[in-house]
């Protein structure tokens, strides 16, 4: 048993809630502000792959967290710290010391069973951000409503407020000001992770070189929103979206991971209709018209490359208690 799990009895008082995972079908970065932060306007995506969190009561004041010890994962979780960097951990004490709660009768122990890549672009972390301050909330019974634990999110990182919401939504300012979308049908994707991470700020980082060089265009100061691709999920139109995506993300994710060109050559290959990578990669996403052709797909990535290609859906819901 691990150190952090040590004194939790089995019949302590416990919620498990889940969070998926995103996609962003657009992303377009501004010039970064005084703060390092980069202004943007993006379309995210809930998909299919989420992740779970138990907070468990503790009795001794202490907020702790660890991996799963029942779960069979998807993902390796080394790079992910246990400790008070991890970002479950993180929404607990900003849960705790936004609302003012006693830390002698607030504690918790998180269990976090992850299924979405570690530093993939698809904001697993952030999942389990917003995982654990909905089942801390409801754990002590603090009473806020999923949207006002949205606003709550906003300073654990830009993505957090849209792990909490899921579905589909624009996000402005660093990501995290939110206005839903309402999809019509599912998007079909197929999601291929690489066997390595790539750190967010280097991806910006890189993005801000690239463009000081003149390797690419500079972006606006106020990105706007890419209106053909909400316009395609209104209408349902896979087509439509796979055309209109785009991320500005992409070229520095794939100078810092060249292989990814070839792997979306290959997703082409294949037949599908467009392919991307999600948000600061290096995970890639396909569109792909149906169920159907997201199952055939993966099988044929995972054919060419030994790599575990995942047909996921989207929109899903956000964080709910199971
Ligand atoms: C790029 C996106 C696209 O949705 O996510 P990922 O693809 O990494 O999951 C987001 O903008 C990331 O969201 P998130 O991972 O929550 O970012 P944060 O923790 O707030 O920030 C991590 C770091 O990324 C950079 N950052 C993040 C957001 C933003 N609008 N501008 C930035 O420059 C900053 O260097 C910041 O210190
Ligand atoms: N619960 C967590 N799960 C995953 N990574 C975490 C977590 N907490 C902190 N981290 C750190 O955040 C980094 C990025 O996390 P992640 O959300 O998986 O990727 P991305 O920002 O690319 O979507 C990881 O490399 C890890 O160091």
């Amino acid at each position: 048993m691990s150190e952090a799990r040590a004194g939790l009895s089995g019949t302590a008082r416990h919620v498990t809630v889940s969070a998926p995972g995103k996609v962003n079908l657009s992303l377009r970065v501004g010039p970064p502000g005084a703060d390092g932060y980069h202004p943007v306007a993006t379309v995210y995506l809930a998909v299919s792959l989420r992740e779970t969190v138990t907070a468990i009561a503790r009795t001794d004041g202490r907020v702790t967290v660890g991996p799963c010890p029942r779960q069979v994962s998807l993902v390796d979780a080394h790079d992910v710290p246990w400790d008070e960097r991890n970002l479950a951990h993180r929404a607990a004490v900003h849960l705790r010391t936004a609302l003012g709660l006693d830390e002698a009768t607030h504690g918790v122990h998180l269990d976090v069973a992850k299924q979405v890549p570690v530093a993939g672009g698809m904001g697993g972390g952030s999942a389990d951000a917003a995982a654990a301050l909905l089942a801390c909330s409801v754990l002590w019974e603090t009473g806020h409503t999923r949207s006002e634990l949205a606003e709550l999110a906003a300073p654990l990182g830009a993505d957090v407020p849209f792990a909490v919401l899921g579905g589909a939504a624009v996000g402005l300012g660093t990501g995290a000001e939110l206005t839903p979308v309402a999809a019509r049908t599912p998007v079909h994707l197929v999601l291929v992770p690489a066997d390595a991470g790539l750190s967010t700020p280097v991806v910006f980082g890189t993005l801000d070189e690239l463009r000081r060089d003149g390797h690419v265009p500079e972006g606006p100061a106020h990105p706007e929103v890419n209106q053909e691709v909400v316009r395609a999920l209104t209408a349902a139109d896979p087509l439509a979206l796979a055309t209109a995506m785009d991320n500005d993300l992409q070229t520095p994710a794939v100078a810092l991971f060249p292989d990814l060109g070839d792997v979306l050559d290959l997703g082409l290959d294949e037949g599908a209709l467009r392919g991307m990578v999600s948000g600061s990669g290096p995970t890639l996403l396909f569109v792909v018209p149906d169920e159907h052709s997201a199952l055939s797909l993966a099988t044929a990535v995972e054919e060419r490359t030994g790599v575990r290609a995942l047909p996921v859906h989207g929109p899903v819901a956000g964080a709910h208690v199971l």
